[in-house]
């Protein structure tokens, strides 16, 4: 089978060792150049500064590695034996770039180990421009970058392989290195390169087994006496291929993994699975490429697999449940899946794998950062986080940093003595570090913290004490915090906008969660979303979205995710008449052109529902206050104009009566102010 990469340093021998910005160099190198030039706006042959994290920044990253790290044990004696005879260092990263293991074995890589090639130093390209590990992060492909293919100066007498480690659903986890002194030929590193892809096929089908260790799992190999490989496949109850590795994928030919994956597999091998149930290992012809290609599968003999067909008398058991429940098996390991953030995460297979990894590491003091649009379900990840963790009956307190103004966040988050402030509270106000004390802090949209206000949060959170505006005695408190934003904050460390300490604070584990036109449960958040809205009101039970408008829901853009989704949903249950939800009952911004992707459009950037901004009991103050009132204003002002100011219609989408509804109307001045054209039709 070929490895990992598929790829022969083919381009190698047209290799001629040049500076930064020259041609004749292999394409990756070329572009990773440009990008250095261009984007990172680094100039070439200046010395670039190696950023090294301390210890306990280093644990956070590595603590989501350990299993993988410990599991892959006989694999990394096997590539350090080579590395040692040959001087290399060999280092493995999460997919930032920091090294969370390192090997040194010999006295070469111990002088490499001073320079910089260590456990806890950062590889990220964009820091240290091209390079071996961050290279092949970024380009999502194994390298060799050789002597002064490295854009810094000072790393122009390395010599770098490395390959990428990837899990099951194809998305890298990490990269494998060896890396030593340049010298002699740039071809010399193919065997170097070649060591580390097989040692990344090798790790990759160890977490491909132990994440479908309870599934049927075949190896494919071309010979008959050899079944064990690393080309695997794991398929379903209905014999569907769910996941496919690597080298599997490359041996095939597949340009795209969704070639295989997804796929019968009596279709894509011309061959059943009872005929392989009988045989153990058979023949088969794969109909990928034009030209078939002569394969022989075997059943994978996992311990699991093992048990599970004693269980089932010598006949391989079909296990029970939907293809969701075995999904989030697969992922989730014997964990339990009736938890608050498999709930969270719906049926979507990326968000079951991060919230398997969540479960794991919930009460381990890792920092947890939520990237995503707004609407997607930040505040609701991290209050599943929260509610799944030792601290779920301590408060949840969320700070929004783009909510407020500048000059308040300082009080909210500290808090103030009495008589700080002229205007302010006379007794002094509690901050919301202080009130999240032995529960969680929630710092939604925290690209948009002030600069010079970070530089005390990441006090507070590296010495878990604060001293609230006005005092001298610090207060300790037990801290827990997640951040949200929808900003790329490594750009905003980029810019100088963050700092880049607090950024390694704040991101010992990163969730990205899809937008809402990215997830393909989208049916499936269709009807959660329905069903809470079926519970505020009255004989709703039976509410069902018929299968045109769903199929007009399924293909709209969603600028706004779910928190838009649930608007529309509120407005067709004013509109529809009976059970149904038709397509005339939703409204018209779901049949407009689809929006610019990316882009978060005004008209969506809702504040959140009063109810989403979460103030735990005696921690509410005054100006938290005014803002959940600028929230429901807001609020109410959307949902009488989604419902065409008709007031009954509008309180009903509200889930209040039309007196409450009209109190508050007159409360916030609502149709005076601002419309009073449509005053008459408020009935
Ligand atoms: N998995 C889910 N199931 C049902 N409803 C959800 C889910 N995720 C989010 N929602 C709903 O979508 C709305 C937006 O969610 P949330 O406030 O968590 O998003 P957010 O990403 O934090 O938004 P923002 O960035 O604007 O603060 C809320 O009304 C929430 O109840």
């Amino acid at each position: 089978m070929s490895s990992n990469t598929g790829y022969s340093d083919k381009n190698a021998k047209s290799v001629t060792i040049q500076g930064p910005g020259e041609s004749g160099t292999d394409k990756y190198i070329q572009s990773s150049w440009q990008r250095c030039r261009d984007q990172y706006k680094m100039s070439p042959d200046t010395n670039v500064e190696l950023v090294s994290l301390s210890e306990s920044e280093v644990r956070q990253r590595r603590e989501p590695m350990e299993k993988l790290l410990s599991d892959s044990e006989e694999v990394f004696d096997k590539i350090r034996t080579v590395s040692k005879q040959s001087g290399y260092a060999v280092l493995i990263t999460n997919t930032e770039g920091v090294v969370v293991k390192s090997y040194a074995d010999s006295n070469i890589s111990h002088d490499l180990e001073q320079k910089g090639l260590r456990q806890g130093t950062l590889w990220s390209e964009k820091i240290v421009g091209t390079n071996g590990l961050g290279t092949c992060l970024t380009e999502c492909r194994p390298v060799t970058v050789f002597a002064k293919e490295h854009y810094g100066f000072n790393l122009h007498n390395f010599s770098c392989s490395a390959a990428p480690l990837i899990s099951p659903d194809g998305t890298p986890f990490g990269a494998l290195d060896i890396s030593t002194y340049a010298s002699g030929n740039r071809l010399y590193q193919a065997l170097a390169l070649n060591l580390v892809c097989e040692t990344a096929d090798e790790i990759e089908a160890i977490v491909f087994k132990n994440a479908y260790a309870n599934q049927r799992v075949i190896s494919l190999s071309f010979s008959p006496y050899r079944p064990e490989t690393n080309a695997l496949i794991a398929v379903n109850d209905s014999d569907t291929i769910i996941a496919a590795t690597t080298p599997l994928l490359l041996t095939l030919g597949c340009r795209d993994r969704y070639e295989l994956v997804g796929r019968k597999f009596q279709e894509a091998f011309s061959q059943n699975l009872e005929q392989l149930e009988s045989a153990g290992v058979v023949e088969l012809f794969v109909r990928i490429s034009d030209k078939p290609v002569k394969l022989y599968a075997a059943w994978l003999h996992n311990s699991a697999f093992e048990s599970q067909l004693k269980a089932s008398q010598g006949t391989v058991s079909k296990s029970s449940g939907s293809t969701s429940d075995i999904a989030k098996r697969a992922v989730s390991g014997d964990q339990a899946c009736d938890t608050p953030l498999f709930h969270a995460a719906g049926e979507e297979p990326q968000l079951l794998k991060q919230a398997s990894r969540c479960q794991r590491m919930v009460n381990k003091g890792i920092s947890i950062l939520l990237q995503g649009e707004t609407g997607t379900g930040k505040e609701v990840w991290a209050r599943a986080l929260h509610e799944s963790s030792d601290r779920a009956d301590k408060p949840f307190i969320t700070l929004n940093c783009a909510a407020i103004p500048e000059s308040l966040i300082e009080s909210e988050l500290f808090g103030y003595g009495a008589g700080t402030f002229t205007g302010g509270l006379k007794a002094g106000k509690v901050g919301k570090i202080q009130a999240s004390n032995g529960g969680t802090l929630f710092l939604d949209e925290i690209g948009d913290m002030p600069i010079e206000l970070q530089a005390s949060l990441l006090r507070v959170l590296a010495e878990s004490e604060i001293i609230p505006l006005g005092e001298v005695n610090p207060v300790k408190v037990s801290l827990n915090v997640i951040c949200a934003t929808h900003r790329d904050l490594k750009e905003l460390v980029s810019s100088g906008e963050f700092r880049e300490d607090l950024f390694y604070r704040i991101s010992g584990f990163q969730i990205a969660l899809p937008s809402l036109r990215e997830r393909e449960d989208k049916p499936v958040i269709i009807e959660k979303v329905l069903r809470a809205l079926c519970m505020d009101e009255d004989n709703a039970d039976n509410v069902q979205v018929t299968p045109d408008a769903l199929e007009v829901l399924c293909r709209y853009q969603w600028p706004g995710n779910i928190r838009q989704l649930k608007n529309v949903l509120q407005y067709a249950m004013c509109m529809r008449e009976g059970d149904l939800i038709q397509v005339d009952d939703l409204p018209d911004e779901v049949f407009a052109a689809p929006v610019v992707i990316g882009h978060q459009s005004d008209q969506f950037a809702y504040a959140p529902p009063s109810r989403m901004v979460s103030m735990s009991g005696g921690a509410q103050s005054e100006a938290v206050s005014a803002r959940q009132e600028l929230s429901e204003k807001e609020e109410l002002e959307l949902v009488l104009k989604q419902n065409r100011w008709v007031v009954t219609r509008a309180a009903k989408a509200l889930g209040i009566s039309r007196s409450t509804l009209h109190r508050k109307i007159k409360k916030y001045n609502l149709f005076i102010d601002n419309n009073a054209d449509e005053l008459d039709s408020l009935v």
